[in-house]
């Protein structure tokens, strides 16, 4: 049963397969609701990766040539290194659904780190036909986010400089404690949605989970606003209930 919290609303399932299939139906529900371009951020992390697999399997028959897919962040490594989120959700999905190519919008990792989200962000300026983010025109109908252990979402990592980015809409950053430089929407970009979709699962996430849901200003994702709605996908390891297995 869902619930409400001062940072959006609070949906529990049993188990991350659970967290993954309500994603799926909820984004399926939003996509066939809609007219005209469908604009989504993907996510790299674990529970999306099952995400994309149940839409590549269950939802093939979404309308994809509407759809525009761009990423919310991306660690700085070739297209096919094995820690690239675009590999990881061209293998779960695009490879699987009808998607035009011209629809999927990786985010560069040549050049600089900061050139490049330069570029980024002049794709999304071209998708959201203006260089301007009014709440009235989201840019992106769903913006998909995890939360790492350290409070990591999209790659708005604590310490780091882009936390403090309140124009650009992309960043790029290192982290003091995971590998690789990122890129990264930043804060402004993310509040400009009609719906951000959190997907947390497993004990490991417990501890954040209580911190960002008790308000704590110091983990970037307590810091994530929307002009639209905020929903906590969780399942019971990571919203802390005892009666979960393992
Ligand atoms: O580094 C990243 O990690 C976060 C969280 O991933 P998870 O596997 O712990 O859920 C992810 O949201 C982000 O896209 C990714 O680049």
């Amino acid at each position: 049963m869902p619930t409400d919290a001062p940072n959006g609303r609070v949906d529990i399932a049993t188990d991350a397969e659970a967290v993954a299939q309500r994603a799926a139906s909820l984004i399926a529900e939003k996509v066939r609701g809609s007219s005209g371009p469908f604009v989504i951020a993907l996510s790299g992390g674990s529970t999306p990766k099952r995400l994309y697999q149940i839409l590549a399997s269950d939802y093939a028959d979404l309308p994809w040539d509407r759809m525009q897919l761009v990423f919310g962040d991306e660690r700085f490594v070739p297209a096919d290194d094995s820690s690239s989120n675009y590999r990881m959700v061209s293998e779960a999905l695009l490879s699987k659904v009808d998607v035009p190519s011209a629809n999927v919008h990786p985010m560069p990792t040549d050049g600089t780190p900061a050139d490049a989200a330069l570029r980024y962000q002049g794709i999304l300026q071209r998708i959201h036909g203006s260089d301007t983010l009014q709440p009235g025109k989201p840019l992106f109908d769903i913006v998909l986010l995890g939360l790492g252990e350290n409070g990591h979402t999209a790659s708005l990592f604590p310490g780091t400089d882009v936390l403090n980015e309140r124009k650009a809409w992309v960043g790029s950053c290192t982290p003091l404690d995971a590998p690789h430089d990122r890129l990264t929407l930043t804060y402004p970009a993310i509040q400009s949605s009609r719906l951000v979709m959190f997907l947390v699962a497993g004990a490991g996430k417990a501890e954040i989970v209580a911190k960002v849901r008790g308000g704590d200003a110091a983990q970037p994702s307590t810091q994530i606003r929307t002009d639209g709605e905020l929903l906590w996908l969780l399942d019971k390891a990571a919203a802390g209930e005892r009666d979960h297995a393992g």
